[in-house]
């Protein structure tokens, strides 16, 4: 089983997890255009869905599904995403996609996050993938130095803008031992938006696809 498999089998594992007549939360990625493929079956029995990026709205839309404004939506039950790392505490590292401040403020909206992955993602301590964070364009060399300080090589990536009209450094050689503090400190940075870790809301249970099935793996 390849890694497409295994993101697969955890987006509509995560199906069940979804209750009729409500709006739902939805992140952004390859494996969240799963659970939006898959979701696509209940889209009758759905109120809506609360999108995290342009690229999920174009596809929820393209599946019929209602996209609701968060401002009008209120407090969510539930809220389906992906992650580009998890530890065993289920704190996260994401914004691969670059989605991360949107998908940050609809996590902290939402009841329960559950976070759909291929096994790859579990790691012991959060960091090898390169940790994104959304910045003001003015503040990119400030923000830089910032983290320069702290440790890290950030990497501007290239030929992106968020769908905040933003610039995404991704910062290098992070080995992140205390998410929590770090999240906290990194969005301190006059010019920072957010940052990638999902510690302050870590998501409530992980679904981890792999070729022996889906494993659950819950907080402690
Ligand atoms: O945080 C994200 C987007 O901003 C994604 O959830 C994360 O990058 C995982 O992506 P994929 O499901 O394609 O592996």
């Amino acid at each position: 089983m390849n890694q497409t498999d295994g993101k697969r089998l955890a987006a509509e594992a995560a199906l069940k997890y979804v209750e009729e007549d409500t709006i739902i939360g939805v992140g952004t990625g390859s494996t969240v255009d799963k659970f939006i493929d898959a979701l696509a079956e209940m889209r009758m029995k759905l109120r809506g869905a609360v999108s995290s990026s342009e690229a999920s709205t174009q596809r929820l839309r393209k599946h019929g599904i209602d996209v609701v404004d968060l401002n009008s939506a209120g407090r969510l039950d539930l809220y389906v995403d992906g992650a580009d790392e998890s530890n065993r505490f289920l704190q996260l590292i994401k914004g691969g996609g670059g989605a991360l401040t949107r998908e940050k403020i609809v996590a902290s909206a939402s009841e329960r996050f559950i976070c759909i992955a291929d096994e790859s993602k579990l790691v012991d301590v959060l960091g090898e993938f390169p940790l994104p964070i959304e910045v003001i364009p003015m503040a990119r060399s400030t923000v830089a130095r910032e983290l320069v300080r702290i440790g890290g090589r950030p990497e501007l990536r290239q030929n992106f803008t968020t769908d905040n009209g933003n610039i995404i450094l991704d910062v290098h050689g992070l080995s992140i031992t205390e998410p929590l503090k770090l999240e906290q400190e990194i969005n301190n940075i006059p010019g920072v938006v957010t940052n990638g870790i999902f510690a302050l809301r870590p998501a409530d249970l992980l679904l981890l696809g792999s070729s022996s099935g889906v494993r659950k793996v819950e907080t402690e």
